[in-house]
């Protein structure tokens, strides 16, 4: 999908809050939106949604399905959570049984399913914002467009994790995910492109390639009842750094790129290897 040239403004002589706007939002990737307040980043979504339209320039290739979490969510329908979310999957085109289903499933991940039966204008505005979220996700993900607009915010600790994960999937699964959030640790390094908009003009500000995730370092537990052998590769650090007890074993962490030479040192020098693995606690 692309936007060439687009420009917005309210009311046939408003002033343009964006102007000449060229944006690349290919499949599968993670696109950031950054400005300061009111400076035009919810005109943009809802343009990208498409639930507002240019006053001049042009959209192409837009994904044949759009998932949407509003800055501002209407929470005064007289529907219950559940019937809510069943309701709108069902305008996505899920079948009465499915949007049910998937409903349950997204109230549980989001914390909010003893909720399903309380009506929208009771919820809190966390739960609501839970909803609101959800009611994105009902579909399968694929190819398709997710725009969120401050989606985490008023969701708990849990919450904005969960909708971290999920927007993961999303993109991995083909989806383009474009999202504005004030906290500028939300997916981090994770974004295949960031937009800056200022003074109605939208910029490329940085296009960062997905992050490599860093490599693990690896833990090694040995017991050798000696000093350690000298000159070990990549500088191990060790637990307990200096030991009162040379019987006790001791813990290795290592870049896991100097993990086999190591291991290969400790066991010339026959240390008995207790356990290894890597330092978030994965054995390997
Ligand atoms: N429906 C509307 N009618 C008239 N003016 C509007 C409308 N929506 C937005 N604006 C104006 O457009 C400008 C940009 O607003 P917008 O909400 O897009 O900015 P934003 O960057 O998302 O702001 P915030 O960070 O506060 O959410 C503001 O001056 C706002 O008053």
């Amino acid at each position: 999908m692309r936007l060439e040239r687009v420009g917005r403004r309210y009311g046939p002589r408003g002033p343009w809050v964006l102007r000449g706007a060229d944006l690349d939002l290919p499949g599968s990737s993670l696109v950031r939106v950054v400005g300061t307040n009111g400076t035009g980043k919810s005109t943009l979504l809802r343009l990208v949604a498409g639930i507002d339209a240019p006053s001049e320039g042009r959209i192409t290739g837009r994904p044949p399905r759009t998932a949407y979490v509003p800055e501002r969510f209407p929470a005064a329908l007289p529907f219950t959570a559940s019937d809510y979310l069943v309701h709108l999957g069902r305008v996505q085109g899920l079948g009465r049984a499915t949007a049910r289903a998937r409903a349950g499933e997204w109230l549980e991940r989001f914390g909010a399913g003893e909720h399903a039966r309380t009506k929208l204008a009771e919820l809190s505005k966390g739960t609501s914002q839970k909803v609101a979220v959800a009611q994105a996700l009902l579909a399968d993900p694929g190819p398709g467009l997710l725009v969120l607009d401050e989606a985490w915010t008023g969701l708990d600790t849990a919450a904005r994790g969960e909708l971290d994960r999920a927007v993961r999937e999303r993109v991995a699964a083909g989806a383009t995910a474009v999202f504005v959030d004030h906290d500028p640790r939300r997916l981090a390094g994770e974004e295949d492109a960031v937009y800056g908009v200022e003074s109605g003009a939208v910029r490329a500000v940085a296009a960062t390639a997905r992050a490599v995730p860093p490599e693990p370092r690896v833990r090694i537990t040995a017991s050798g009842g000696k000093p350690l052998p000298e000159g070990l590769r990549g500088a191990p650090a060790t637990e307990p750094p200096d030991p009162d007890d040379p019987t006790r074993p001791l813990v290795l962490t290592v870049d896991a790129a100097h993990s086999d030479a190591l291991l290969g040192a400790l066991l010339a020098a026959s240390w008995h290897i207790h356990h290894l693995g890597t330092e978030e606690g994965v054995r390997v």
